[in-house]
This record gives C-alpha cells, structure tokens and sequence, in this order.
C-alpha cells in the first residue's frame, strides 16, 4: 500500500483514476491520465504532485483505490474520470459515494450545466463530487466523464475567441474548497482558470 508522497505541507497531492475497461486491458491507450496531468501542469502555479491509477470499471476496485489515495497517500483531491454513464459497467458514482462522509451536489449539478455548453448528451453523466474525511486528513473526490476531451470542458469551462471565459469552469470552486477541508492554498494560472474565493479568504502574496 502506497504511503504519502506529499513532499511539504503546501504542495497540493492530486489523486487521478481512469476508470475504463478498455484502456485498463490495454484494448486502447489510457489519455485519461496524460489529459488531466496536462490540464493541471498548465492551470496551477502552486505546487503540486500526482498520484496515478488506471482500473477497470469494478465497484470494489473503484472504492478501495479511493480510499487509498486519500487514507494513506493523503491526496488532498482527487478526479476520477470514466465510468459515470447509464451502461450496465458504469459504477463510479456509485463507488464514490459509498466512500464519502458529505456529499456535494452542487458540483454534479454544475458541471452538467458546463458540460452541455459542448455536447447535448451531457445529462447522461451521472457524476457526482464528495468529501472523504478521516480522523486526520480530508479529501474533494469529483468525477469526470470518460471522453478525454470532457477533462479540460468541465474544469475549464468555455471561452470566446478572445479567451475571455463564458461559462466558467468547475475548477473555479475547487481552491476554495480545499482552504475549507484544511488543505493546501491553491493558486491558479489565470488565463487557463480564474479561482474564485470571498475576498476575506484572499492570501497576500
Ligand atoms: N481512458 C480512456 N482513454 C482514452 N479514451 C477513452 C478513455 N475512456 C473513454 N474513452 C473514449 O471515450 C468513449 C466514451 O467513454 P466511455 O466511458 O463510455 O467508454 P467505455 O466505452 O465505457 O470504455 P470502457 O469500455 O473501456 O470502460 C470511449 O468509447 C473511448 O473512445
Ligand atoms: N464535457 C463533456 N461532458 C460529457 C461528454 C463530453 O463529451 N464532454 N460526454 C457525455 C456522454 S456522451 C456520456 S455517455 C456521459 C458519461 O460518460 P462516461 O460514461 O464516459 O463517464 O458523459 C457526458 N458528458
């Protein structure tokens, strides 16, 4: 079982999961896991690690992997992506709710609105985002959908031509979210995400 690889008290540990038969078999090539590394190397300007998985669509597995990265890899988020559709496979909302001590419907509720800013078919993911919190630690644990593109449309929402945001991403949420879990002070690039937090929850740099 894999311990902390948190480097310093302010580094953000991010947990990524692809859930997928296929890419976890090796029918395909996960781009799950390089779409959400990519996502994070260019939105955030604190500092941050990853810890990665790749499964199949298997509730127990999809569970025990979630509470591994957050009960003793101590990752402070952690983004599932696959597995959140209407087929006889998809459990990840099911998995992780089981593993949650809150849940947090807004997430869910957002991100489909963000989503069918792209594709109509949005409202077939049954995404979901909670907290897991031990005696010690907490975690935000969100599902993505499976569509590799889907990565960057929901946590980056959607953009004019000039790159000025028209329907903000779900990412936006998340640093202050964090703060509330006790977790590290994320910073973002914001040309890729402008986080919002209440201006009395604003660090000086
Ligand atoms: N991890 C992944 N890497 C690359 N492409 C993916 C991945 N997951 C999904 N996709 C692509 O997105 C499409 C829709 O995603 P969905 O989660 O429905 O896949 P799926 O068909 O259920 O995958 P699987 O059978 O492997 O679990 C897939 O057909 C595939 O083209
Ligand atoms: N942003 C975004 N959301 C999306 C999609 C997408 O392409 N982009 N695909 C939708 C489709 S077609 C499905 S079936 C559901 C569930 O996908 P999953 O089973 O791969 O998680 O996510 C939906 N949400």
């Amino acid at each position: 079982m894999t311990q902390t690889k948190k480097n310093n008290p302010d580094e953000l540990l991010i947990g990524l999961v692809s859930i997928s038969d296929r890419a976890s078999s090796g029918v395909y090539e996960d781009q799950g896991i390089p779409a959400l590394r990519d996502w994070f190397a260019a939105a955030l300007s604190t500092p941050w690690s990853m810890e990665t998985r790749l499964i199949p669509d298997e509730r127990a597995e999809i569970e025990k992997t979630l509470i591994e990265l957050v009960d003793q890899v101590k990752c402070d988020l952690v983004l599932t992506t696959g597995g959140t559709g209407p087929a006889r496979r998809d459990v990840t909302p099911e998995a992780t709710l089981a593993v949650a001590t809150k849940e947090m419907p807004g997430f869910g509720e957002q991100m489909r609105q963000i989503s069918l800013q792209f594709v109509p078919t949005a409202i077939l993911s049954r995404q979901v985002a909670v907290i897991r919190e031990t005696s010690d630690h907490a975690a935000l644990i969100m599902n993505l959908p499976g569509q590799p593109k889907s990565i960057k449309e929901t946590l980056e929402g959607l953009k004019d031509a000039d790159g000025k945001p028209v329907v903000s991403g779900i990412f936006a949420a998340v640093p202050y979210c964090i703060d509330l879990i006790g977790g590290p002070y994320i910073e973002t690039n914001e040309s890729v995400c402008k986080a919002f937090r209440p201006k009395s929850a604003i660090r000086k740099k």
